[in-house]
């Protein structure tokens, strides 16, 4: 059933796993995530930023949520991933959103700490949870960087999470969105992350965690694609990160590499097809394949 955020935040935070936050924008990458959930006996968030909001309309994303609020035995929260406004939650919270994301990680330290105390004041007595960030994702998107990236201050969480009563912490800890993460070597500051959990005591949220899996990548340059240098957060890392009190994963990206590496692989072996579904199908079954197996990475099977 549709839950509130908090309730998957505090049962992870208790139990020391990680709940998937797994992004749709259509259908197709609904079901797929909540028949994974279902099948793994999982909790999970379903998350929509507000690009996806833009590309289906909120009644569409929202409405097919609450159309299947109890055809799910395992409990899912409704959340609103890198809302950038308050106007963003009112909106989420009208649609019956169960979880907000409010990331003021760009502005100043003060208007962050404001803005987000004030979605707390919104949110916390409706049972929205509220989750927020510092430190900034360096955002990679082709190889090009474009903003600077800063790490969390771990002291400056603390007086952060105090002064908020958020419900739930993004720290940056040098992940990125997207499929080419790293310049380097994959490298995540667990020591900071180590001292982020001690001074909070927060469910902490790893952003820009997919693992970018060399076989979907393979794929899609195989069958037309040209993804040269995707590179992903090594499942290791992704374990190690939980051990130190990650309790969210947020994963877009291994979404969309196992949807798109099928269907170019589909479209250009099935040459005289014209019906969607038979294209779109098998997508959708390699979508749920790969939640089930972030599901399990992260320890959330049979915590539903
Ligand atoms: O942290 C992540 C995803 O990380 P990933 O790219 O490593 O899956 N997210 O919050 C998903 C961000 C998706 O944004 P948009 O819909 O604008 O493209
Ligand atoms: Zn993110």
């Amino acid at each position: 059933p549709l839950v509130s955020g908090k309730l998957l935040f505090e049962r992870a935070n208790e139990f020391g796993f990680a709940v998937g936050a797994f992004n749709f924008n259509n259908m197709e990458f609904l079901k797929a995530i909540l028949e994974a959930a279902q099948e793994e006996e999982a909790p999970v968030f379903l998350q929509t930023t507000e690009s996806a909001i833009g590309y289906a309309g909120i009644e569409f994303l929202a409405g097919m949520v609450h159309a299947v609020k109890d055809s799910y035995k395992v409990p899912f929260a409704l959340h609103l991933d890198h809302g950038r406004s308050v106007e963003s939650v009112l909106l989420a919270i009208r649609y019956g959103y169960t979880s907000v994301m409010i990331d003021y990680s760009d502005k100043p330290y003060k208007e962050n700490l404001e803005v987000t105390r004030k979605v707390v004041s919104l949110c916390s007595p409706l049972g929205i949870s509220v989750e927020a960030e510092l430190g900034r994702l360096v955002g990679r998107e082709d190889e090009v960087e474009s903003v600077e990236e800063v790490l969390v201050d771990p002291e400056q969480a603390k007086e952060f999470a105090l002064g908020t009563g958020i419900d739930a912490l993004a720290p940056a800890i040098g992940t990125a969105h997207g499929a080419f993460k790293f310049k380097g070597e994959p490298r995540l500051d667990f020591e900071r992350l180590r001292r982020v959990k001690e001074r909070t005591n927060l469910p902490l949220v790893l952003h820009g965690a997919s693992g970018v899996y060399y076989e979907y990548v393979n794929e899609i340059n195989m069958y037309g694609g040209e993804l040269k240098g995707a590179r992903g957060v090594p499942d290791d890392d992704v374990r190690r990160a939980i051990e130190l009190g990650i309790n969210k994963v947020n994963t877009d990206t291994d979404l969309r590499l196992a949807f798109i590496s099928t269907l170019r692989r589909m479209m250009s072996e099935e040459r005289r097809n014209v019906d969607p579904r038979k294209f779109l199908k098998p997508a959708m079954e390699e979508v749920k394949e790969v939640v089930k197996r972030r599901i399990r990475l992260y320890g959330s099977s049979g915590k539903a």
